[in-house]
């Protein structure tokens, strides 16, 4: 045993000195071009061939090597022994399983066996970048065999893609995205700022009309699972929905639900920060598919008012707002501003095509305010108009705030003659779900009929026109206007510094609807 241990002991030390000494002799280059010659040999007579996903893709990151890890992690059976490195990436809810360096994993696509390899090398210099580089390069190797390369690509790598933003969305929270920095793009490229988004908003909690709820919530599944109808039809994959109503009628909280019900993102585009057509279209293309993309209060983001009217008369300042101009991309003069028409592109032009299964909402309070040519059918699909509490809607305010388990308990425990009353007031109250919210929200530790009763005094006062029992926040009978600019100095505060009170669109837009008043 002992002259075993002996040999293997000076076979290893003279295949040691033996490489000490090519090394020595052959400089690294040609070592290097053996080593590819040898390898190119190698591959010539292969029945395989072979696939880079490398985790770098210039300067940018390689989506396709993120997505083939997540997918690797989940769906791909890896060889025994093999080892899985676990990670739990921000913001997300569950652990996802990568291949660790070295590894190999084997998967199966159409009736054809593939062998992917996690290669990882140290990083020769970091030369010059405006970033730092990994230190190490990792990519991953896809072995198949000649015959299958046909039947394999593209449709594999779509299918690992598509996979993988499947396993993202189910295993990360949901993510809201905001332009924050204008069309400023950060160091992957990106002009989005993603935060996670845990709104609690979702159908069950949203008051409104049931059967109408219903009806949005089933035009939402369709569209979801709409994938072949859509391509059969020849029609984008995409939809818009139009939401209006008063302030605090449940428009953002039904852009929330939406999202939790598909378990899509939400890209909030603020139109204030983009200075052009070009910079809108950039913004959309960067946006993902599966997503929810918002444009809030679009009558006071921009003014929507008529796409035909001719240009304005040069302004003194250039202005970030929509200037109504027909011209498409900033011709003469309007170069650094949003039109109408660019808007209309972005929601229904060919570059809104570019990623499918998009929806695309709008709110507003003012829909009289909107151009025709926004609400012309095919362009928003549903216009859904949020309203005033109804009966119905305020059953489920009191489920869900007073904690009445389900209709038949309502009925059972609370306050009957409450109920009644409430029943009978609540239209001509003209009370919004928000406000009674607050009321509830209010008397909850007084207990269910006694804050059912307190609920039913603010209503009544409000329908009777007014005084004592108002409504928190309004005035009796309700200034919406009033309200409205109060919200909107609040929520920019750029704005709400330079023209609070006078309205709440953008700085430019100010003097313009200044002047409509006076008008
Ligand atoms: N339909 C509703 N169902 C349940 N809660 C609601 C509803 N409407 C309003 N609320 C409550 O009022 C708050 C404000 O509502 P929300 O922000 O959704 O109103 P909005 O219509 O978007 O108002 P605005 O026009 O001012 O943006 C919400 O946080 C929610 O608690
Ligand atoms: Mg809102």
């Amino acid at each position: 045993m002992k002259e075993y241990w002996t040999a293997l002991a000076s076979l290893m030390g003279a295949f040691a000195f033996l490489q000490g000494v090519l090394h020595a002799v052959f400089p690294a280059e040609l070592r290097a071009a053996v080593a590819r010659l040898l390898g190119r040999l190698t591959r010539a007579f292969s029945p395989y061939c072979y696939f880079d996903v490398t985790e770098m893709d210039g300067m940018s990151t390689n989506e396709i090597y993120d997505a083939v890890q997540l997918y690797l992690s989940s769906t791909a059976a890896p060889a025994s022994g093999a080892r899985l490195s676990l990670s739990r990436p921000l913001n997300a809810s569950s652990f996802t399983f990568g291949l660790a360096a070295s590894d190999r994993v084997a998967d199966a696509f159409a009736g054809a066996a593939v062998t992917w390899e996690h290669v990882v090398a140290p990083r020769q210099g970091q030369g010059f970048s405006w970033r730092p580089l990994p230190e190490e390069k990792r990519r991953f190797t896809l072995r198949i065999r000649r015959g299958d390369r046909d039947k394999l690509l593209p449709a594999y790598l779509d299918h690992i893609l598509a996979a993988a933003a499947d396993i993202r969305r189910r295993s990360q929270d949901r993510l809201l995205y905001t332009n924050a920095r204008g069309g400023a793009m950060d160091a992957r490229g990106l002009p989005w700022d993603p935060v996670p988004f845990k709104h609690p908003s979702t159908f069950d909690t949203l008051a409104m009309d049931p059967a109408r709820k219903a009806a949005i919530m089933a035009d939402l599944r369709d569209f979801a699972d709409g994938s072949a109808f859509y391509e059969r039809t020849g029609r984008a994959w995409k939809r818009g929905y139009l939401l209006y109503g008063p302030p605090g009628t449940g428009k953002s909280s039904m852009i929330a639900a939406m999202a939790n019900y598909l378990g899509y993102d939400v890209y909030d585009l603020e139109l204030t920060e983009v200075g052009s057509n070009a910079e809108l279209r950039k913004l959309l293309m960067k946006t993902t598919s599966k997503s929810i993309i918002v444009i809030e209060d679009i009558d006071c983001s921009v003014d929507l008012t008529n796409r035909a009217k001719p240009p304005p008369a040069p302004a003194p300042k250039p202005r970030p707002g929509i200037d109504g101009a027909i011209d498409q991309d900033g011709g003469a003069g309007a170069g650094r501003s949003i039109t109408l028409s660019g808007l209309l592109n972005f929601t229904d032009g060919l570059w809104s095509c570019c990623g499918a299964e998009r929806i695309f909402v709008f709110t507003t309070n003012h829909i009289e305010k909107l151009d025709p040519a926004l609400l012309r059918s095919g362009r928003m699909d549903m216009h859904i108009f949020m309203s005033y509490c109804s009966f119905p809607a305020l059953r489920i305010l009191l489920k869900n705030y007073l904690g009445f388990q389900s209709d038949e308990e309502l009925d059972r425990l609370g306050d009957a003659a409450a109920l009644r009353g409430l029943e009978e007031w609540v239209d001509a109250a003209e009370i919004t779900p928000a406000d009674v919210s607050e009321v509830l929200i209010k008397n909850r530790r007084s207990g269910k009929a006694e804050a059912m009763r307190e609920l039913l005094d603010v209503i009544k006062a409000r329908a009777g026109g007014g005084g004592a029992g108002a409504a928190p926040g309004k005035e009796a009978g309700g200034d919406n206007e009033e309200e409205e600019e109060e919200k909107r100095a609040l929520e920019s505060p750029k704005e709400g510094k330079e023209q609070a009170g006078i309205d709440s669109c953008g700085d430019g837009q100010a003097e313009e609807a200044e002047a409509k008043k006076q008008v």
